[in-house]
């Protein structure tokens, strides 16, 4: 199975940062090189750039590809089938217009041009609202291009909105949110190999934000700490070797934001030696 990642931009270092968190080391892998093997044998990479991985995969270039969703839409791929939504790379595709000038809604580009690196989005978008304006596709610097009469709005990505304000650009209406995707041809999509690598991706995103907490606890207080446990099931408990059978080592997934409070909890409880660490993968 081969996935397809992103080659360079701002996607390529947190998939490549992600497959690594997920297990999945990348092996001979040169700087500017098409293909890397991974630590499993059964898993290859295919390095291409983030707008062609959607046709790649359904192509059979590559059987999964990770790369943002507004790049799957204007593919406009039909046999690919989303696996996970790996939740970074979030973005918006917006209508924009000039700040001063006679663009307020989406009905004023009847008859207008609009510029965008997203013409088959776009038309798309109009066509919806029963518009079929001129659209002029773009491969970069769109936000120029209203103010040198190329066009009369953009369609184009936005995040913190500061390339827009610079370009003296407002936001008409959302085209639609993206972020970035796993996703895999239909015919393979049930492939054990495929499900395993979506697991693996789905296990980092699992850990996220979670943090393992251990303590010794004395057996006579071990429901006093468990009332202060928050979350993810109920805590572990398992008998101490040696430990004279009064204390109890009790070991429980707690969300990040509430381990500060948590720790004076069960401490007040009777909890002691208490130890915090990160997750790396969490199945559940
Ligand atoms: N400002 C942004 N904030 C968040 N995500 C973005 C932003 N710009 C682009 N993206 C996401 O990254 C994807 C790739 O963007 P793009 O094709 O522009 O590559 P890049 O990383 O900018 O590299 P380059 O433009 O140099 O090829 C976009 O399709 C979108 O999903
Ligand atoms: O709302 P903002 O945070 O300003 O982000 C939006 C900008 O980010 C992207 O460009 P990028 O930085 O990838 O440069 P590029 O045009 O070279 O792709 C996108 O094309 C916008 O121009
Ligand atoms: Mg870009």
């Amino acid at each position: 199975m081969r996935i397809a990642v992103p080659n360079k931009g701002r996607l390529h270092e947190p998939t490549i940062d992600l497959l690594e968190r997920a297990g999945l080391h990348l092996e001979n892998g040169a700087d500017r090189q098409l293909y890397a093997d991974t630590v499993d044998p059964d898993v290859s990479v295919l390095f291409a750039r983030a707008a062609d991985i959607p046709e790649y995969v359904a192509d059979g270039a590559a059987d999964m590809g990770i790369t943002g969703y507004d790049q799957v839409r204007e593919a406009q791929v039909t046999d690919v089938a989303e696996l996970l939504d790996l939740e970074f790379g979030r973005c918006r595709l917006v209508l924009a217009a000039p700040e001063d000038g006679s663009i307020a809604s989406v009905d004023d580009l009847a008859g207008g041009t609009v510029a965008t690196e997203f013409p088959n989005v776009t038309r798309e978008f109009f066509a919806e609202r029963g518009l079929e304006p001129n659209v002029v596709e773009v491969s970069g610097a769109t936000e120029l291009t209203p103010h040198v009469e190329i066009s009369d709005a953009i369609v184009d990505i936005t995040s913190t909105g500061t390339t827009l304000k610079m370009n003296r650009l407002g936001v008409v209406e959302e085209v639609l949110s993206s972020s970035v995707r796993l996703f895999a041809r239909e015919d393979v999509r049930e492939e054990p190999k495929i499900q395993e690598v979506r697991t693996a991706l789905a296990s980092v995103k699992q850990a996220e934000g979670k943090r393992y907490l251990m303590m010794n606890v004395p057996e006579d207080r071990l429901d006093d700490v468990r009332d202060v446990i928050p979350g993810l099931g109920g805590p572990t408990v398992m008998d101490i070797a040696n430990g004279g059978g009064e204390k109890v080592a009790v070991h429980a997934v707690v969300d990040e934001r509430a381990v500060f409070e948590t720790i004076t909890d069960v401490k007040q409880a009777g909890a002691s030696d208490i130890l915090v660490t990160e997750i790396e993968r969490l199945v559940e």
